[in-house]
């Protein structure tokens, strides 16, 4: 065979353990979910402890998860926790592994960017690295910011998008030069969103050259903002950031311009979508977002109307390379998965506040 023709078709996948077809193994099906205690995680681990056939395996290094999110499993005889690291290698027998762990919101992935690409390609290595020792299948949560600042809108799985890959170099001058005046280092200001944007388009890179060259079964998701209860109260992100504020009867920062859009996918519905992707036979990538897009001032008058009436809102800088507008076109996901969002914001953002006010200690007027 030539050359040529050996590198386009991909290997069958490696064979599972010996173990796993053996008349008295007990067949219950391992998976593994890294940065299983976070938001989107934890979960998803919930969902998956529903079927009584599952064993689940979260390795985490609550970086920005938490054991607070997991709690009701713990001591479980079918749910395991493990600290552990993905930037290390990790030996364990698994059917299948959801690759989730890498900080999302930008404040904490801007804080070390060179922890948060190693965290995506490092990490992605070790936990293909894993699929193909044991021959699982691996699904990645890679992102809607592999579409940077789009140009084309709304945003297809086809489109190349226009990620900006060194970050702002101005906006590090400035930042630099205000570091000498005041001494002060803001590594939130300092950060740029590269190292996470990128990270996930190497992470993807990694998925289809393990499966082109060691017939990996993968699966890719490109997640657009997702929100729900147990996200963490000061991750940054601007739903988080809007119900506390107005929970806390603090103006909601909107920042410049607010025209920019974002459409928010309520956490049970890309759950849906995640495993979705995993049981079937599409490798993807696959947008799973929900389309009702909104400008931030928008959101803000939303969350205003539902939450708190009386607060104001106030207009602040915003971060470089912010994305003007993104909006997933779920054509693919409709076809393929037979997916599509059911929660519509009005609905969800309630739920949201819900667990926000017992968190925060706010009673219901
Ligand atoms: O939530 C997510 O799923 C996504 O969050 C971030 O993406 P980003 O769209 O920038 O999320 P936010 O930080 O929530 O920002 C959304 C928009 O709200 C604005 N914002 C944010 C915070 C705030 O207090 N006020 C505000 O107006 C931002 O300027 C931005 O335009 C991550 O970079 C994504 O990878 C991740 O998938």
């Amino acid at each position: 065979m030539a050359t040529s023709e050996k590198q386009s078709s991909p290997k069958p996948p490696p064979s599972p353990s010996p173990l796993r077809n053996s008349k008295f193994f007990q067949s219950n099906m391992r998976i593994l979910i890294s940065g299983g205690a976070g938001f989107i995680g934890s979960h998803l681990v919930d969902k998956l402890m529903e079927n009584e056939k599952n064993e689940v395996i979260v390795a985490d290094n609550y970086f920005t998860g938490s054991k607070d999110n997991l709690k009701k499993w713990i001591g479980h005889p079918r749910f395991e926790l493990i600290r552990h690291d993905v930037t290390e290698p990790l030996l364990i027998e698994v059917d299948q592994i959801y690759h989730l762990a890498c900080p999302a919101s930008p404040i904490f992935y801007k804080y070390n960017p060179v922890k948060t690409i190693k965290t995506n390609v490092i990490g992605t290595l070790n936990m293909l690295g894993l699929a193909k020792r044991v021959g699982a299948r691996i699904l990645l949560t890679s992102t809607s910011e592999v579409y940077g600042d789009p140009l084309i809108h709304p945003q297809p799985e086809s489109y190349w998008g226009n990620v900006n890959p060194i970050g702002s170099f101005i906006h590090f001058i400035i930042t630099c030069v205000s570091f000498s005046l005041s001494y002060k280092v803001d590594a939130m200001i300092i950060g740029v969103r590269s190292c996470y944007d990128e990270g996930k388009r190497v992470a993807e890179t990694l998925m289809f050259d393990y499966h082109r060259q060691h017939g990996i079964e993968i699966r890719i998701a490109r997640i657009f903002n997702t929100y729900g209860p147990r996200m963490n109260i000061d991750d940054g992100r601007v739903v988080s950031n809007f119900i506390a504020q107005a929970l806390r009867g603090e103006a909601l920062t909107v920042q410049k311009p607010g025209t920019q859009t974002r459409s928010f996918c309520y956490v049970s519905d890309m759950v849906d979508g995640l495993m979705r992707l995993m049981e079937g036979d599409e490798t993807g990538p696959i947008n799973i977002g929900n389309p009702g897009e909104f400008t931030m001032v928008e959101l803000a008058e939303t969350v205003k109307e539902l939450i708190n009436p009386s607060i104001e809102t106030k207009m602040v800088e915003n971060t470089p390379d912010d994305p003007r507008q993104r909006k997933p076109d779920i054509t693919k996901a409709k076809e393929v998965l037979g997916w599509e969002p059911k929660v519509k914001l009005r609905e969800g953002l309630p739920l949201m506040e819900e667990d926000f006010r017992l968190r925060l200690g706010v009673p219901k007027k």
